[in-house]
């Protein structure tokens, strides 16, 4: 018995001296930044995270941020042997967004199911994967795809129509379905009927990969794939993968013959798309020569990564948007008195010229992305010792993660009251005077969102169609201080279904 004691104990704290000794420099540079509460040694703050729940996470998230707030922007914090580091001062973030494109290694979980891609891919293949997806995302592209969105904000309001009289209902499957309609038609070219149909594959396969690979994310003994393969819900995750693989290979292969045959009819034609077609991502890859490098395979997952960092973040700012709304009718008829001046009682579609002219919608719209961001954490794998304008140095080969959740609250940014919703704080004047890296829902830098506009645009479509037609109504928060409550599955979502009620304007 003493000496299985004396082995279970010796050897990890041999193992641990050892590391300490060939890292000393890492621990030097380390041991210098203030760790967050309750961070033990060899499990770090793991244990915060046993059994855990996306509402536990969250916690633990929001926690370290407003640790980190305290500290003047950084707090460290261990999960087993890995030192991470939690970022909140603006002038550090900018310098870390700028200098480090590599992702940490939480991204390499989601690679089981979209491989390589844009979103987690490492900085050499991300080059070559973004070069291409860039010019799916110009103002021109958008100009396209407006009328997509027009048509499928249009069947929003349809579908909520149904839920006038008839009492609360769950808002969130119908942004949802309305966000997924139109990455589908946007980037693989193809009309799904998940606007009418909640039971729509790849909405419910998505959200199910996005549970456990959230779950095993805070999991660190679940990292390793053998472990990972022996847990019970594996089977889950392998059918819900299986599922969406099958799927998006049909569609490639359904639009290559569609390619295929277009070609075959008129051969003397030179690109397969004309310009007055609108092309998905899918059909600009598709028409490049030997797919630019691109693999079936590559190009499957590349789809599915672009319908996840699509769909849930626009639905999920959307639908904290449409809450905040419900919460605070003050703010929303002042809304709608902006949109029925432009509008008035016309039925005239919203037109792309309409957007920048409505200056409240965007102040509503920042200060919502501003409280309740979608990507509440982001992660910079930093490869060299960086020295940060604040004077702190991070270590070579650790994990820092900018808190965008910290950075949106931080008093010193937003004032004494960063936690009161307040769109007036986005008048231009008062809001063009912070520092660039203030307000960063999109990220920030080279590896920020490509797709800034294109989710800008189906929110505020959303909102000003749904207003014209509808107020909303919730329960009223008694607080300027929003209460909403939030989970973490990769992204921060409202932890209960948004239910809210909706009654006829005119
Ligand atoms: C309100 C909506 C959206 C929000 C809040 C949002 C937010 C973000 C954030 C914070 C990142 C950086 C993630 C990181 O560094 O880990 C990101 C990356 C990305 N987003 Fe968005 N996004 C939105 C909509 C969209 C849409 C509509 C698309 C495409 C149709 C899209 C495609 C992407 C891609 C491909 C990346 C990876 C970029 C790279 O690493 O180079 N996003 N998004």
């Amino acid at each position: 018995m003493i000496i299985f004691l004396l082995i279970v104990i010796a050897i990890p704290t041999l193992l641990l001296i050892l590391n300490r000794i060939k890292n000393r420099r890492f621990y030097e540079l380390a041991n210098k930044i203030p760790a967050a509460k309750g961070n033990l040694p060899l499990i770090g703050i793991a244990h915060k995270f046993i059994g855990s729940t996306g509402k536990n996470a969250y916690k633990v998230i929001t926690s370290l941020s407003h640790q980190s707030l305290e500290n003047g922007g950084i707090v460290k914090f261990c999960m087993g042997p890995n030192v991470n580091f939690v970022l909140t001062n603006v002038e550090d973030v900018d310098f870390l967004l700028k200098s480090q494109l590599g992702k940490t290694s939480e991204y390499v979980l989601l690679e089981d199911f979209i491989g390589k891609s844009t979103l987690n891919a490492p900085v050499p293949i991300w080059k070559r994967h973004r070069k291409i997806l860039i010019p799916n995302f110009t103002s021109k592209m958008m100009e396209n795809y407006f009328p997509i969105f027009v048509a499928k904000s249009k069947k929003l309001v349809d579908v909520l129509e149904k839920h006038v009289g008839g009492g609360e209902f769950e808002l969130f499957p119908h942004i949802s379905a309305y966000e997924l309609a139109i990455v589908c038609e946007t980037s693989y070219g193809l009309t799904v009927n998940c606007q009418e149909d909640s039971s729509y594959p790849v909405l419910v396969q998505v959200e199910t990969l996005m549970e456990i690979a959230s779950e095993r994310l805070f999991m660190v003994w679940q990292h390793p794939d053998w472990i990972f393969k022996l847990t019970p819900h594996y089977s889950k995750y392998y059918n819900a993968r299986q599922v969406l693989y099958e799927f998006m290979l049909k569609v490639i292969n359904d639009k290559r013959d569609e390619m295929r045959a277009k070609r075959r009819e008129n051969p003397n034609k030179e690109t397969e798309i004309s310009e007055s077609e609108i092309p998905s991502f899918l059909e600009l890859v598709l028409s490049l020569e030997g797919n630019d490098g691109y693999t079936d395979m590559e190009l499957m997952q590349e789809l599915i990564a672009l319908t996840l960092a699509g769909t849930d973040t626009s639905a999920i700012s959307l639908s904290f948007l449409f809450e905040l709304l419900s919460k605070y009718p003050d703010v929303q008829e002042k809304l709608y008195q902006e949109i029925h001046d432009m509008f008035g009682d016309s039925d005239r579609t919203v037109e792309k010229e309409d957007i920048p002219k409505l200056q409240y919608l965007d102040m509503v719209f920042k200060e919502s992305l501003r409280l309740y961001s979608a990507a509440s954490v982001i992660g910079r794998r930093v490869e060299q010792e960086i020295k940060l304008p604040s004077g702190v140095t991070l270590p070579a080969n650790c994990d820092a993660f900018v808190s965008i959740y910290g950075v949106h609250r931080d008093p010193q940014v937003w004032g004494p009251d960063a936690e009161v919703f307040d769109p007036d704080r986005f008048l231009p004047g008062r809001y063009k005077s912070l520092h660039p890296c203030s307000f960063l829902p999109f990220s920030y830098g080279q590896r920020n969102c490509p797709g800034f506009h294109f989710g800008t645009m189906t929110l505020k479509i959303a909102v000003i169609d749904v207003l014209r037609k509808f107020k909303i109504v919730g329960t009223p928060s008694e607080s300027r201080i929003p209460k909403l409550e939030a989970k973490f599955d990769i992204l921060a979502k409202p932890l209960h279904a948004v239910r809210i009620s909706v009654e006829r304007r005119k």
